[in-house]
């Protein structure tokens, strides 16, 4: 007896997004804001984020602003970059991840820094104005923020801080949080990863959902 199931990629999604708008308290967040959360909940499958996510300095609006207008997104590591969906992206932006570029790995050993850390070193040509989006790597948001403690670094839009995990993660994503360099969303605690981070992308790359 085959399976019967939903077949319909629209009709999943509408159906995924009517289940977060009834379980979910989005009550908190703008009309801007609240695609965002609801995307993140869908991939993180997960009602209840909703109460880890925050933002400041109308970090949406923002957000979407600089995609409008053409900014670069800029992402810590693979997995994220392949996740934004290209026909979604107001001005054709450039996706761009530094992570895997072959001068990488020696900068990270002269550096004494892990490879997610050092590879924003080539990131400044592009980030002033850009959507920065990290996931994964706790050491690359520290190191996003030392670099913007210079006042001569370009200052990106905003900031997806969403790095994940044990060591550092929370720690950073605080860090972020008491500077407020631009406006950012972070998922504060352990939680974080590059799939809630690129749905974050993708909810800001297109209004219509
Ligand atoms: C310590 C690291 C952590 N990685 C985590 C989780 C995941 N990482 C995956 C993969 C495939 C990659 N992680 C690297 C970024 C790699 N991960 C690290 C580093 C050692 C240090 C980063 C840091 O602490 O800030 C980092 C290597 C580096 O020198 O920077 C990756 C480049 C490793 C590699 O394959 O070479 C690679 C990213 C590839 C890409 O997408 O471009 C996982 C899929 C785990 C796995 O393979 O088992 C997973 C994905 C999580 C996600 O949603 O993104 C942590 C948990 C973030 C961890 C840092 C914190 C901790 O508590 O340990």
């Amino acid at each position: 007896m085959p399976y019967e199931y939903e077949k319909d990629g629209a009709a999943i999604y509408r159906q995924s997004f009517a289940t977060i708008r009834a379980e979910a308290d989005l009550t908190g967040f703008d009309a801007e804001a609240e695609p965002v959360v609801v995307r993140m909940i869908h991939a993180a499958g997960m009602v209840g984020l909703e109460r880890h996510v925050r933002m400041f300095g109308g970090f949406a609006t923002a957000a979407r602003t600089a995609l409008e207008a053409g900014a670069p997104i800029l992402c810590d590591a693979r997995m994220v970059s392949e996740g934004v969906t290209r026909t979604r992206l107001p001005a054709d932006n450039a996706v761009i991840c530094t992570l895997h570029d072959p001068r990488v790995p020696d900068m990270a050993k002269a550096a004494g820094n892990t490879r997610s850390a050092i590879a924003l070193e080539l990131w400044r040509p592009h980030l002033e104005g850009a959507l920065v989006a990290i996931g994964n790597a706790p050491t690359a948001l520290f190191h996003l923020l030392n670099m913007l403690e210079d006042p001569t670094c370009p200052r990106p839009a905003a900031i997806i801080g969403c790095p994940v995990g044990f060591v550092g993660a929370a720690e950073s994503k605080a860090a972020l949080w008491a500077d407020q360099p631009v406006p950012s969303l972070i998922v504060d605690g352990r939680l974080g990863g590059s799939a809630i981070t690129v749905a974050a992308i993708n909810a800001l790359a297109s209004r219509a959902e």
